[in-house]
């Protein structure tokens, strides 16, 4: 297949475009460097360090023999986007490209329509671009579980069946999102599900849990190909962020009573789902949604494991609960299906001790390189008066 990465600079999109070249699809990656950017807009850097985009794939080049082919540009931009995909004709796009921080969209009204525009605009050039030059093009899209919010009744895999005044019709299952970032990704589903409807466009919306992990089968072939790894408040993921916390001896910052639960997956799965999604494309005109998490835990179960995993490396680890900083329910029912990657073939690896030991020794390795003032939460959901208190 003609596979385009859109976002794949970024920390699944990288390892994502080397799994596709390494199975010998022909792969393009789109990308304008708004993760680096955000990064030097707050201070704060990857943990591991990343290698320029040019460099990487001449890397990858050696390693593999084969060849990325690159666009820097914006997909915000219809003249940077509609050539790409005219030109390089894709059988699958990967969307990627998004601004993907629930706190960086809640920092305030500026970085909210930053994200707002930059996600549903990107998304809507990508669905013009597609009906005008590949209709029959397998758009994934990585929407995410937050789209759901957590109500007190089972999430569905994108649909629910309602019964209403003696008629029953199969909805989308209604949406909660509890973040302008969160909701972004709703605006897109709902652009996204039209699209297939109104044009016979072909589409599967993975809506995605948190993912944690650094290596990957092929990032781990060559120090230069490793994927960025984010512990800071905006662009981490909680477990990624407590493993970072645990190797500096940094009080695992669980936000309120640590009861939120979550879906969580392994960089390894998102790969895996990726390829089982597209190796299995939906009919024309259809729009699918897939639950795409592994396992679901509290947020004081993943400080749990990561305080045992790093008492066996012999370092102190000691979890220190802090107001949230979010508005979210730090305690509620919690039960998602999430059957239809498995019944595609997806074999988890599923999250243990050994494994976070793991990772704690990887982050060891770059312990040096981490900032040390930008792990305690400064931004919250609430407006400025709240705000301030909360820093104090
Ligand atoms: O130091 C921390 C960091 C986070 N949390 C809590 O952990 C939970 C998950 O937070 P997160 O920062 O790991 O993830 P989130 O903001 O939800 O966003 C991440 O996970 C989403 C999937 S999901 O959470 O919506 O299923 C993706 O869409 C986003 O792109 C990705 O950044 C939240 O209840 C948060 O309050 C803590 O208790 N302590």
């Amino acid at each position: 297949m003609r596979i385009l990465v859109l976002g794949g600079d970024g920390y699944l999109g990288w390892p994502t475009a080397l799994r596709f070249s390494a199975r010998g699809h022909e792969v393009g990656i789109v990308d304008n460097f708004l993760r680096r950017h955000y990064h030097v807009e707050l201070g704060t850097d990857s943990l591991t360090p990343i290698r320029p985009l040019q460099e990487r794939v001449r890397a990858w080049h050696e390693v593999s023999g084969r060849e990325l082919q690159v666009f820097i540009g914006d997909i915000t931009d219809y003249s940077f986007l509609e050539p790409v995909i005219r030109d390089f004709a894709p059988d699958a796009v990967i969307h990627y490209a998004e601004q993907p921080s629930a706190p960086y969209s809640m920092m305030d009204r500026a970085h909210a329509v930053f994200t707002q525009t930059n996600n549903v605009v990107g998304t809507l050039n990508l669905l013009f671009a597609l009906r005008d030059h590949a209709p029959d093009c397998h758009l994934i899209k990585l929407g995410t579980m937050g789209e759901y919010g957590t109500p007190n009744i089972d999430i569905e895999e994108g649909f629910i069946e309602i019964h209403h005044n003696g008629r029953s019709d199969i909805l989308p299952f209604p949406k909660q999102p509890g973040s302008f970032y969160h909701l972004s990704k709703v605006h897109d589903s709902h652009n996204i599900q039209f699209a297939c409807r109104a044009w016979g466009l072909r589409c599967t919306d993975l809506n995605q849990g948190v993912v944690y992990g650094i290596e990957t089968e092929e990032t781990v072939q060559d120090e230069r190909l490793i994927t960025r790894f984010d512990y800071d408040e905006c662009f981490r993921t909680a477990l990624n962020r407590f493993c970072v916390q645990a190797v500096i001896g940094h009080p695992l910052t669980v936000y309120g009573k640590g009861g939120q639960t979550r879906g969580f997956l392994n960089i390894k799965d998102t790969l895996q789902c990726v390829e089982l999604t597209a190796n299995n494309p939906p009919a024309e005109g259809e729009y699918r949604v897939f639950n795409q998490f592994t396992e679901q835990f509290t947020v004081m179960q993943l400080a749990e494991v990561v305080a045992k995993a790093g008492t066996e490396l012999g370092l102190r680890t000691e979890i220190r609960p802090i107001p949230d900083p979010r508005v979210e329910q730090e305690e509620h029912y919690y039960n998602a299906k999430h059957t239809k990657l498995i019944d595609l073939g997806l074999k988890p690896h599923y999250l243990s001790e050994e494994l976070v030991e793991s990772m704690l020794r990887v982050i060891q390795r770059y312990r040096d390189r981490v900032v040390m003032d930008r792990i305690v939460p400064r931004i919250t959901w609430r407006p400025a008066r709240a705000r301030e208190e909360a820093i104090a």
